[in-house]
């Protein structure tokens, strides 16, 4: 149980997009995910310890295989007093459910402290783009309705606002609007977070903070019309969320090593 009480803020690392293989040297765009991976670890266990709530926001796995989650869990086990998974369009939900089987990683409500976590499944099998079903926009519902008193931090994979990339507008959240009148009725929401993007995003929407993080490997360009890979080096987002709902956040990456990039690949 997160050692976290009702009046201590409780502190949470998002990894997200680490594009695992099967083989623990598969490569995207010329990078060794893996290698990538342990290095933005490295990078968590330097500036963090005591870490209640490790979140996997999606794309664990390029390749959808077992093993590539293993090793997520191999790789990120004891990071964290509790960690919880949720898929991106990478991801097969069905593998990753057979591998978490006997734990918690999977279930999408978690209680911390004064907060409730709650980890929606914003994947379309076969699709690239996100949308809610109803079973996810009934379950956002009924775990909002039940906790009134607590602050809430969501958690998926795809962007529900544009994020100033054009070419990723069509990839997003299809039906944001579904997901934006549940919150609209919930005033203890503070936060959404997700992956899907390769980039630092903060924003707010009626005062709900709007946030979107690096990728533990290759980062996409912000502010690019076309696909576009950046070159900033691959990270991860920590966050402290204070009791009487404060949410202090930040980026951070690694340094230091030249990591092995195609910037001549145009998509993958
Ligand atoms: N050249 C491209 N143009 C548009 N989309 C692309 C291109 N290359 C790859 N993609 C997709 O963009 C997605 C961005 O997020 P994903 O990593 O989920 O998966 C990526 C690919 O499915």
């Amino acid at each position: 149980m997160p050692s976290s009480t009702r009046s201590a803020a409780a502190l949470l690392v998002q990894l997200t997009d680490s594009h695992l293989f099967a083989e623990a040297d598969g490569k995207l765009l010329g990078l060794a995910t893996q290698d990538s991976l342990l290095r933005v670890i490295e990078r968590v266990r330097e500036e963090h310890s005591g870490i209640d709530l490790l979140l996997a926001t999606g794309d664990l796995s390029q390749d959808g295989s077992a093993a590539s989650y293993q090793r997520f869990h191999q790789l990120t086990e004891g990071l964290a007093a509790a960690a919880r998974w949720t898929p991106g369009n990478h991801d097969e939900a069905e593998v990753m459910h057979a591998v978490c089987a006997g734990s918690e990683r999977m279930q999408p409500v978690l209680d911390l402290g004064a907060w409730r976590v709650i980890l929606l499944d914003s994947a379309v099998p076969g699709a690239v783009l996100g949308h809610f079903d109803e079973t996810q926009l009934q379950l956002l519902e009924r775990a909002l309705s039940e906790a009134p008193e607590r602050h809430h931090l969501i958690c998926f994979h795809h962007h529900p606002v544009s994020i100033g990339c054009d070419w990723m507008d069509p990839i997003g959240l299809r039906n944001a609007d579904a997901l934006f009148a549940v919150i609209d009725r919930h005033p203890q929401v503070r936060a959404l977070l997700w992956g899907h993007v390769h980039q630092d995003f903060d924003e707010q929407r009626n005062g709900v903070r709007l946030l979107a993080s690096p990728s533990t490997c290759v980062q996409f360009a912000p502010g690019s019309e076309e696909f576009q890979v950046g070159s900033e080096a691959p990270g991860y987002r920590w966050l402290r969320l204070h009791a009487d709902g404060r949410i202090d956040t930040g980026v951070s990456r690694v340094t230091g090593i030249d990591f092995e990039i195609d910037y001549s690949v145009t998509g993958y």
